[in-house]
């Protein structure tokens, strides 16, 4: 890519870039190489609770798998336990382990829906994800204050009006509009 450039890979501050970039895919694309099992690490523990968990406003950092560049946002989260929670801190995990690749911003919301409903059988899974593309916004249409949002809602959220209400109502009283 350098030389494609026009650029002289043994300049000094170049040297190693080849080195940095390969690192940095590495960690930007770690979510290919996470264990599930292991992400979720046991932490699946019998709570007698049936109403709703909202875990709102993770951020979280994705690659668009079409130009490689960065869209950024945050997943808003939620479910109905059926016997079953499941660690906090988990969620923003999952999260992670879906963003961590080359994505397009509908299959990473799904793919978070789907990895909590099987493994936490509850009576629904409700995702939202709201993002900025930087390759709509830096180059192509260039459109800097568009964003995407996406959903996808399983089992109550998908029968019952007032579930999803309560969880979009929930949500809309979020933090600050999305910047970078
Ligand atoms: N639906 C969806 N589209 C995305 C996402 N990320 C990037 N894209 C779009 O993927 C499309 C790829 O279109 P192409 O026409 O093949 O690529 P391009 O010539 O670079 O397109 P432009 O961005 O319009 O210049 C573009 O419309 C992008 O905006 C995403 O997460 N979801
Ligand atoms: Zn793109």
């Amino acid at each position: 890519m350098l030389i494609a450039f026009g650029e002289n890979p043994e300049r000094q501050g170049l040297i190693r870039t080849p080195e940095r970039v390969a690192s940095m895919y590495e960690e930007l694309l770690a979510g290919y190489r996470v264990d599930p099992v292991e992400l979720i690490n046991e932490a699946i523990f019998d709570v007698n609770y049936d109403e709703m968990v909202v875990v709102r406003d993770i951020e979280f950092y994705s690659l668009c798998e079409h130009h490689m560049l960065p869209f950024i946002g945050r997943a808003h989260v939620a479910y109905i336990p059926r016997g079953k929670v499941i660690g906090l801190s988990k969620i923003p995990r999952v999260v992670d382990m879906f963003a961590r690749r080359l994505q397009v911003q509908e299959r990473m919301t799904r793919q978070i829906a789907d990895f909590l409903n099987e493994v936490l059988h509850p009576l629904g899974v409700a995702v939202v994800v709201e993002a900025i593309h930087m390759c709509a916004m830096i180059r192509g249409v260039k459109k800097h204050n568009s964003r995407m949002t996406t959903s996808t809602m399983l089992g109550a959220f998908r029968t019952s009006m007032a579930t999803r209400m309560e969880f979009l109502d929930n949500i809309s009283r979020s933090a600050e509009p999305l910047h970078i």
